[in-house]
């Protein structure tokens, strides 16, 4: 569904990214691992176009999505939850909804009802204001914002950072319903969860894809994990 080609990618005068290449195959849940600061998050950004200066390709479903801005990379159906979330503080969470809707037909409504069902905290806090959440009910909401609308694709950037054990738990049995709909690309540092969820990874060392295979492999060589990861 996803195809990442040598990409590179500059941030100022940075050569950040030298040479990703990854696939995200259909109805998967595709894992990126590395250490802090290998170039993760910026691989998910640059899929997300938000830097000017990205060379390779990027194809979704076939099509060339290099060099487009992100609100039309939005629109193609990849929805994008960052590292930090992206929920709205001075706004409730029925208000966070409405705004990240891009249109408020049926299936949209439709879709609201889904995601309050998965995440009932999310019901519960209708009417806070996201500035009032718990950690972990605003990434239950960054993630809700992103599957509202019409989205094949999900990027998620960390989803356990920060968050209670309790919420971890949430947000991955969340995350195990969603992924029977919903293609995943995720960045996960928490190797448990990215192994329950992953059914492929890839490893990113300094801005580079050095190692790829089913999630199993990873699992079984401490050595691998040893190596890029730095735990057993
Ligand atoms: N705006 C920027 N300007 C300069 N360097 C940047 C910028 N954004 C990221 N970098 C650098 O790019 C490298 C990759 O960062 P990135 O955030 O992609 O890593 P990561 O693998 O997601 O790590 P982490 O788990 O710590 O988030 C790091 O060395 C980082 O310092």
């Amino acid at each position: 569904m996803l195809k990442i080609k040598d990409l590179h990618t500059h941030i100022e005068q940075f050569h950040i990214l030298q040479g990703v290449n990854l696939e995200v195959p259909e109805g998967s849940v595709t894992v990126v691992l590395g250490r802090n600061g290998a170039g993760k998050t910026t691989t998910i950004r640059s899929v997300m176009g938000f830097y000017p200066n990205v060379k390779g390709d990027i194809l979704f479903q076939d099509q060339s999505i290099l060099q487009q801005p992100p609100y039309t990379i939005a629109k193609h159906g990849i929805g994008y939850v960052p590292e930090d979330q992206d929920i709205f503080a001075g706004l409730t969470v029925e208000e966070n909804m409405r705004v990240a809707m891009r249109k408020e037909d049926d299936k949209t409504r439709e879709r609201q009802e889904w995601l309050l069902d998965l995440f009932p905290d999310l019901k519960l806090a209708w009417k806070r204001k996201g500035g009032h959440l718990s950690g972990g009910q605003k990434q239950m909401l960054s993630i809700a914002r992103a599957l509202v609308n019409d989205t094949p694709l999900l990027l998620v950037d960390e989803p356990s950072k920060g968050l209670a054990p309790i919420m971890v738990e949430k947000v991955m049995e969340a995350m195990n319903v969603i992924r029977e709909t919903t293609t995943i690309l995720l960045v996960e540092q928490n190797f448990i969860m990215a192994s329950q969820l992953g059914d492929y990874f890839y490893m990113i060392d300094d801005g580079q894809t050095v190692f790829e295979g089913e999630m199993k492999l990873l699992q079984e060589d401490e050595g691998l994990r040893k190596k890029y990861l730095g735990i057993a």
